[in-house]
């Protein structure tokens, strides 16, 4: 499941990894301070001191890793999983230490808190690892291997029973682990999925099916937030009704899927020829519609008229025959009038509809509307 679903998941692992960890910033000082006081119950108040200095530095480096990392780009998650499994490893092996180092055999109460220190080191790795079955295991490493070291000092029948159920602790722990871990991949999979189905649905929502071009709900939506824009701003915003001529007769003709090909190949004239942050939409059957933000009338024109020009050069070598296409626009501007979308879709439309009265084939534009 890992591999199917790649880099994205990898790295939504590692992110949840770290999420985890970062309270470690306000919890690992603290108790890092409280743990070498208790030290000093057992060992030399400058090796605790020692300890504990080490240890700051420690969390200090793997929180400014964790905080590097979650500015980086997502992309080599390999690279940020091995410097997070470094960073955090010392820190898991700095705690570990102390259940070898500060157990003093015969001493019930070295032997507590060292089994304390343990299943706190072993809990919190479950907690909190899990998202990522590599780190989950690095991180279970230290806290094992810490584990044999006071049977090893004692030899007492009653240190290796404790160990041997610590181990059966650590097996049971790192299971209950795995199967987190496998439960939170899932979640992160589907997470994935449903992210790239909504996206996936988001886009078929705004666009034409035939032409890939933005669709009437799309260009409405657009053109109204335009429109503020232009109104607040007092910018002017041109808009361009297109309309193929003599549609009918290319599919009566041709068949509708010859009309189809005929669509899509004005559809891409006119795509070539908008700029960038202009909006091109089929609104619908042959008709489309260009909003044109920061456009005044004579650029508006010139914009129309090469349309047209590259329209009526267009030659449709279908399989049925050739067709050439021409298109009527009707060019409409809204200037500080307050004017409403529809209203000035509907300006545009009745020039659209004079350029086709007038032979079509042409530009017509549409006189401007009083203030
Ligand atoms: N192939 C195809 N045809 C479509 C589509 N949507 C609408 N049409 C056709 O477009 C034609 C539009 O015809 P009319 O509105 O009469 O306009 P026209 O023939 O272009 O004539 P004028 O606009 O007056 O120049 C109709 O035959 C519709 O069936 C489509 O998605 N694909």
């Amino acid at each position: 499941m890992e591999e199917a679903n790649g880099a994205s998941v990898r790295w939504h692992q590692l992110r949840l990894y770290v999420d985890n960890h970062l309270h470690d910033r306000y919890l690992a000082p603290p108790l890092t301070v409280v743990v070498a006081a208790l030290l000093t119950l057992w060992v030399p108040v400058g090796q605790a001191l020692l300890w504990a200095g080490v240890e700051l530095v420690v969390i200090a480096v793997y929180v400014s890793v964790y905080l590097r990392f979650r500015r980086a780009p997502a992309e080599d998650a390999g690279r940020w999983a091995r410097r997070i499994a470094l960073a955090h490893g010392a820190h898991m092996a700095m705690w570990s230490s102390i259940v070898v180092w500060a157990y003093q055999p015969g001493d019930l109460s070295s032997l507590m808190f060292v089994m304390l220190v343990h299943v706190g080191l072993i809990s919190l790795t479950v907690v909190m690892s899990n998202p990522h079955r590599r780190l989950l295991l690095s991180d279970l490493v230290a806290p094992a291997v810490a584990l044999v070291g006071p049977p090893l000092l004692d030899g007492s029948l009653f240190s290796v029973g404790l160990t041997a159920l610590g181990l059966l602790y650590i097996a049971l722990m790192l299971l209950v682990g795995l199967k987190i871990h496998a439960s939170t991949l899932e979640a992160l999979v589907l997470r994935q999925r449903n992210d790239q189905l909504i996206s996936e649905l988001e886009r078929q929502v705004k666009r034409d099916a035939l032409t890939g071009l933005a669709n009437r709900r799309h260009f409405i939506e657009t053109g109204e937030e335009e429109l503020q824009r232009a109104t607040r701003y007092r910018h002017p915003l041109a808009l361009l009704m297109v309309d193929i001529d003599h549609f009918k007769p290319v599919n009566d003709t041709y068949g509708h899927l010859a009309g189809d090909e005929v669509l899509k190949a004005v559809a891409a004239v006119c795509a070539e020829s908008v700029r960038g942050n202009d909006c091109l939409a089929r609104l619908g059957g042959e008709e489309f519609a260009i909003l044109m933000p920061e456009t005044g009338l004579d650029e508006a024109g010139a914009a129309a008229e090469r349309l047209r020009v590259a329209v009526e050069r267009l030659r449709c070598e279908l399989h049925e025959g050739l067709v050439t296409p021409t298109v009527s626009i009707g060019v409409a501007i809204i200037e500080n009038t307050g004017e409403s979308l529809s209203s000035l879709m509907r300006r545009g439309d009745r020039a659209m509809y004079a350029a086709k009265a007038q032979g079509r084939n042409q530009v017509v534009i549409a006189p401007a509307l009083a203030a």
